[in-house]
């Protein structure tokens, strides 16, 4: 089980001096919130209508009271909800976000478990919790679809739901230099091998790389992309897309911030640049992280776009967890170091460098949500 600790909670909880008084600045809430599935069945509770954010749907969750971490908080708020025990459940980090409801504001510690079959055989018919609150299980993709009402600060979770277990690198340019036409071959490449409905990081840095992006989505009307942040001119532009475009346009899950780009979101005082505000205010966004700073940097991007409504950070590549061929002179964390990284990220990590798919597990066991690679995932 992962150690979800709850050192980065920022203020203590104060249940005390929270109730209705309007003339308090309300405290912030530090609340534990547990993503319960078993593979594409999640299960939510229903809000009664006396609660804060009453009559909506809710993930099973609760205060996290003093002297306890956001995990044990979530251990005891799980069974004394539902009685389900989950002791003996990986307990996977999604994100940490902050919601002002106005009356009340909220630091929610957001973390994914799977049941194992046994645990969702026994508790699949459940309609009713320990509390008296309704109970129920919900496919996947209605839950995205967003046909359950949940509170305002869910829709960033539902966010980080989409992010898939496995997501495709395509390689770069240079690895066709030998053929003829390396572009020619580089789409043939990815067009044949490319997993069906995968998500796809298309990584492409030179001129043509908007031309070969629209190329590749074309032939592979399935695939879900996410592409450089840089390319800015690349199907974004309101009113001048052609149809094709548009339907390009709406298969692009995100777009990528590069270590670098990331790092030039703050100066040196870590107040916003232009540059965080010019960023992307139709896609969602996934960083580079390579250490403890740029972390830092993403926490505060991932911040300040929640706060500005627009789309979240919804994931960080944290890497190189292994050594690589693509970087053959960066120094590998680590599983453990990365997972000491990954902790302090408050959206979903994504491990890359040097993984295989079947890692996948070593990863949600050291704290990332996904793997990602070239080599191994094409
Ligand atoms: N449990 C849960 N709470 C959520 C979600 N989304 C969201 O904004 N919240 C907010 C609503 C509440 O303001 C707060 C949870 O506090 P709560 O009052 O339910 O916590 P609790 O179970 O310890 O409550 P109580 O019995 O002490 O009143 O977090 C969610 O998905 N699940």
């Amino acid at each position: 089980m992962s150690n979800g600790s709850n050192q980065q909670s920022e203020t203590k909880p104060d249940s005390k001096t929270n109730s209705n008084t309007k003339t308090k600045k309300p405290s912030i809430v530090n609340v534990a919130v547990a993503v319960i599935h078993y593979k594409d069945q999640y299960f939510l509770g229903f809000r009664d209508a006396t609660q804060h954010q009453g009559n909506r749907y809710e993930f099973v969750g609760g205060k996290i009271e003093a002297n306890e971490s956001a995990a044990q908080a979530l251990i005891r708020e799980v069974a004394e909800e539902t009685g389900i025990l989950l002791d003996n459940n990986t307990i996977v980090k999604l994100g940490r976000l902050h919601h002002d409801y106005g009356d009340k504001q909220v630091s929610l510690q957001v973390y994914k478990i799977q049941l194992t079959a046994e645990q969702y055989e026994q508790h699949k018919h459940r309609e009713q919790g320990l509390e008296g609150q309704a109970l129920t299980w919900v496919s996947k993709s209605q839950l995205l679809a967003g046909a359950y009402h949940l509170p305002a600060a869910n829709k960033t979770i539902l966010e980080w739901l989409k992010l898939p277990s496995k997501i495709a690198i395509t390689y770069p340019l240079a690895h066709f230099g030998t053929h003829t036409d390396a572009a020619v071959a580089w789409l043939q490449y990815h067009q044949e091998n490319l997993a069906s409905e995968s998500w796809v990081y298309i990584r492409l840095k030179n001129a043509n790389s908007k031309h070969l992006a629209e190329q590749l989505m074309t032939a592979r009307p399935d695939i879900l992309t996410i592409l450089p942040n840089n390319n800015e001119q690349l199907l974004d532009v309101e009113g001048s897309l052609t149809a094709n475009e548009t339907e390009i346009g709406q298969r692009i899950v995100a777009k990528h911030l590069t270590h670098s780009t990331l790092m030039q979101c703050f100066d040196k005082d870590g107040n916003p640049t232009a540059l965080s505000q010019s960023l992307s205010k139709d896609y969602p966004l996934i960083v580079s992280c390579h250490d403890i700073a740029s972390i830092t940097a993403a926490n505060k991007l991932a911040n300040m776009r929640i706060q500005q409504g627009l789309p979240p950070v919804i994931g960080a590549f944290v890497s190189p967890v292994l050594a690589t061929q693509t970087h053959p002179n960066d120094v590998p964390l680590g599983w453990e170091a990365w997972s000491a990284l990954a902790k302090l990220a408050d959206m979903p990590v994504i491990g890359l460098g040097g993984l295989e798919p079947v890692m996948l597990n070593q990863a949600l066991q050291y704290g990332g949500i996904s793997v990602a690679g070239i080599r191994q995932f094409i």
